[in-house]
């Protein structure tokens, strides 16, 4: 028997650094770019569980499963080639414990007497194919793009990697996480289907858990939430509900009365994106330290010299990005109201750029705005805080970028930075492939002289965050779990 879940990375469109807060809510878009768990029975030892990322040179875990009076231990073999992974050795300690709390301690031994096989991969777009482009000599475009082999290798040891800061540990947590409470029968796949499922949010709290002890701090979590219920309006949760779990409080019985508590005060509204327009990222140059911009910015907003003006600017950008998903909302709700006419509307857009819009449209002009001041907001707070937010050479790449015909708006997403930008653009049935914004788009980032900038394939997903799979359904999955 083998189980599969895949989990969604993410794009926080709007509401970075204030969504720490739980007064603001943030704007989170899920990706079509997802990470998969595969785990299958093994014929080896009783007890032994290896995890495998076969995308990696040296990626591969082996732990023993121990049971004693404490609980379930998960220990790291001395001779995993892998060395250390804080983040699949605390997933596979504290489910299998929530998994014995929930059902027996037997249950696991009985389910682990074979021992288990667990092989992880992400799609290309979590690791940066800029080098990978470049060896087949293949221009930086979506086309060349889908040509690489799915979770293809990336030739290095996985601490090497580029990544392009769509959340992997957040999508592999939530996967494994998951995978692993379906696969011991903690959970149904019935319930797990259910967005609102008493299985999911298990899921949900338990991966936020995980992941929360693995990066040793208690996050907004925005990133577990999206993995696993989707692009949402996210508030994070109050950090007290993990108190006990975060000292390290694991007396029998308290993973699940933590994890199943109704203390997790955490709300996510599903959203989408408009029809008819899509999501487009690219990955800019290695990755900003985000807790070291996070620092200084909550240093600033907590400094008696700038807490008002900071207060007063965080009002404003709140005002804004509740604005932008309450435009968003209501431009899915003309797209139902009448189809033909917002289709129409897309396509005129398409050819224009968004300042020539208004009177075309005026819920897609005020969306664009919308973007544009939310940016603005944004440069502020990094000006007064002393932080790269949107760096010049992004301001650069995205006033060309947002100047092109049929496109809405974008920004730098999540803590901003120079790795990446996100731009949402007009997308409309019947034009030709040339004739598309995106193609426009691909020819400003490719003789942008600023910054070596790579599309990435991810749209927003259309699945609502995590869910089980067949591993016949995705293409290259099967290949790249076989391969060794
Ligand atoms: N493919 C993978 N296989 C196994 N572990 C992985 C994989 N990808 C990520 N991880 C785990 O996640 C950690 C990366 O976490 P982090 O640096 O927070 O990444 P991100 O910023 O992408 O969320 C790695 O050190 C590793 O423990
Ligand atoms: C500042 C933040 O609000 C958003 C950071 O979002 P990013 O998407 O930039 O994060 P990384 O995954 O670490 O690259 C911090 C938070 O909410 O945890």
């Amino acid at each position: 028997m083998s189980t599969i879940v895949s989990a969604p990375g993410k794009v926080l469109a709007a509401g970075g650094y204030l969504v720490l807060d739980q007064q603001y809510p943030g704007v989170v878009i899920s990706t079509s770019s997802r990470f998969y768990t595969v785990i299958q029975a093994s014929l080896g030892s009783a007890n032994q569980i290896v995890v495998r990322s076969p995308q990696f040179n040296q990626a591969e875990w082996r732990y023993t499963v121990t049971y004693n009076a404490a609980g379930i231990q998960v220990n790291p073999q001395e001779d995993s080639i892998g060395g250390k992974n804080k983040f699949v050795h605390l997933a596979l300690q504290h489910t299998l414990n929530l998994v014995s709390e929930i059902h027996s301690v037997a249950r696991v031994q009985e389910r682990l007497f074979n021992g288990l096989d667990i092989a992880a991969v992400g799609d290309n777009d979590f690791y940066s194919q800029r080098a990978q482009l470049e060896s087949l000599g293949l221009p930086r475009t979506t086309e060349s793009l889908s040509r690489i082999t799915p979770f293809c290798h990336n030739g290095v040891k996985l601490t090497d990697v580029h990544k392009t800061g769509m959340g992997s540990s957040a999508a592999l947590i939530t996967s494994l996480v998951s995978a692993l409470l379906l696969h011991f029968s903690a959970i149904t796949e019935t319930d797990f289907a259910n967005l609102e499922g008493d299985g999911r949010r298990l899921a949900h709290n338990a991966a936020q858990f995980v992941h929360c002890l693995a990066q040793g701090k208690v996050g907004s979590g925005f990133d577990v939430s999206s993995a696993v219920f989707g692009s949402q309006i996210y508030r994070r949760f109050g950090p007290a509900v993990l108190d006990p779990l975060m000292k390290g409080e694991f007396a029998a019985g308290t993973l699940k009365s933590v994890l199943n508590s109704s203390a997790w005060d955490y709300s996510f509204r599903p959203i989408q994106l408009p029809p008819l327009t899509r999501l487009v990222l690219a990955d800019v140059e290695a990755g900003s330290d985000t807790p070291s911009l996070v620092g200084k910015v909550l240093k600033w907003r907590g400094h008696e010299d700038s807490c008002e003006t900071a207060k007063d600017l965080w009002t404003q950008i709140d005002e804004s990005n509740q604005s932008l998903a309450r435009q968003l909302d209501a431009l899915s709700q003309s797209y139902v109201q009448n189809k033909y006419v917002y289709e129409e509307t897309i396509r005129q857009l398409a050819s224009l750029p968004a300042q020539e819009w208004e009177s075309i449209s005026k819920a897609f002009y005020d969306l664009h705005q919308t973007t544009q001041r939310i940016r603005n907001l944004m440069r502020r707070m990094g000006d007064l805080a002393g932080v790269e937010i949107e760096p010049e050479q992004q301001t650069h790449l995205l006033d060309k970028s947002i100047q092109q015909a049929g496109v809405v708006g974008g920004g730098v997403p999540g803590a901003g930075g120079y790795d990446a930008i996100w731009l949402l653009i007009c997308s409309p049935p019947g034009l030709s492939d040339e004739q598309q914004p995106l193609r426009q788009v691909e020819s400003v980032w490719s003789t942008f002289d600023e910054s070596n900038v790579t599309p990435l394939l991810a749209q927003e997903s259309v699945a609502k965050g995590a869910r089980v799979v067949q591993l016949d359904e995705i293409p290259g999955l099967k290949e790249a779990i076989q391969r060794q």
